[in-house]
């Protein structure tokens, strides 16, 4: 199979024609009740279907949560594999949020699940965690680079238990989250437009001037609506790195099914008040 263009080209390019929002496929169990649908299989596939249907044809992303299809087991597995084929077919980049994290040979067979071109599970780019060492990840930043894939790479995440990882200061004064994003950054040296090696970054964080964003990658940036931050938080937290950033919204968006015009409306104001929030930044 030939190789892809680089997935920062395709991801820039889908952001400056879709704008950056990613949504989140999240069929969390309240969500499937809220629905009027079962927590079972068909379930499952009603939801992923529908977020698809709605979306998948004007957002630049889709990041379904490999968890929740993971809880149904294989017939879960496979109805992720439809909904990531579904999804790229209507012209959606497909991260895959799985944040694999493993070392050498094992790290290489979760990169070949979701980044070799032809896997059930291949999808544009991969959560992955780089806590057993930056390192540790190489075999999946080689397949990435091979196969046109990407990275994201968790940095400084949205959740509050994060920092007592992310904000620890190593012996040479830096903290463990800048030291991640300097990987990143020599990662994506010279590339352009874009790296294909990002970082996600919480828009939940507040004030991050003290950190370098400027990785030369797209910096994903979970914790829109249901954790508290707003499209408005963008430019503060992420200043001029603000153009690089794709926000994702999973529940604030899905609380608005099962109604396809109802979630396509949610999408469009998320997109509308990012694009307003970032706009002369
Ligand atoms: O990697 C992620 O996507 C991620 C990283 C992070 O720091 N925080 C975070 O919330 N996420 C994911 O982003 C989604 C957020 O969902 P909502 O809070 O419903 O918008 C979930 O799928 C989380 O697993």
């Amino acid at each position: 199979m030939s190789p892809l263009e680089p997935f920062g080209a395709r991801l820039r390019r889908a952001m400056d024609e879709r704008g950056p929002l990613c949504v989140g496929i999240d069929p969390h169990a309240s969500l499937l009740a809220e629905w009027g649908l079962d927590d079972d299989v068909a379930g499952l596939e009603r939801f992923s279907r529908t977020v698809v249907e709605a979306v998948a044809d004007r957002v630049a992303v889709l990041k379904p949560q490999s968890a929740f299809f993971e809880r149904f087991g294989s017939r879960g597995l496979a109805v992720l594999e439809k909904s990531v084929q579904e999804a790229r077919a209507a012209g959606a980049l497909v991260v895959m949020d799985a944040k694999r994290g493993d070392i050498g040979s094992t790290m290489a067979a979760y990169a070949e699940a979701f980044l070799r071109p032809g896997a059930p599970l291949f999808s544009d780019a991969l959560t992955v965690s780089p806590y057993l060492g930056y390192g540790s990840l190489s075999p999946a930043v080689a397949l990435a680079r091979e196969s046109g894939a990407g990275l994201f790479v968790l940095a400084l995440t949205s959740n509050p238990e994060g920092g007592e990882v992310q904000h620890a200061v190593r012996a040479d004064g830096r903290t463990v989250g800048a030291t991640v994003l300097a990987h990143l950054a020599a990662e994506n040296a010279g590339e352009e437009p874009l790296g294909s090696f990002g970082a996600v970054v919480g828009a939940t964080l507040g004030d991050l001037s003290s950190y370098d964003l400027a990785v030369n990658g797209p910096l994903l940036a979970p914790g829109i609506g249901a954790q508290g931050a707003t499209p408005a938080d963008l430019p503060r937290v992420f200043g001029a790195a603000v153009r690089n950033v794709v926000p994702n919204v999973s529940r604030g968006v899905l609380r608005h099914g099962p109604d396809v015009s109802a979630l396509r409306g949610a999408a469009e104001r998320f997109a509308g008040e990012i694009r307003a929030a970032v706009a002369g930044v």
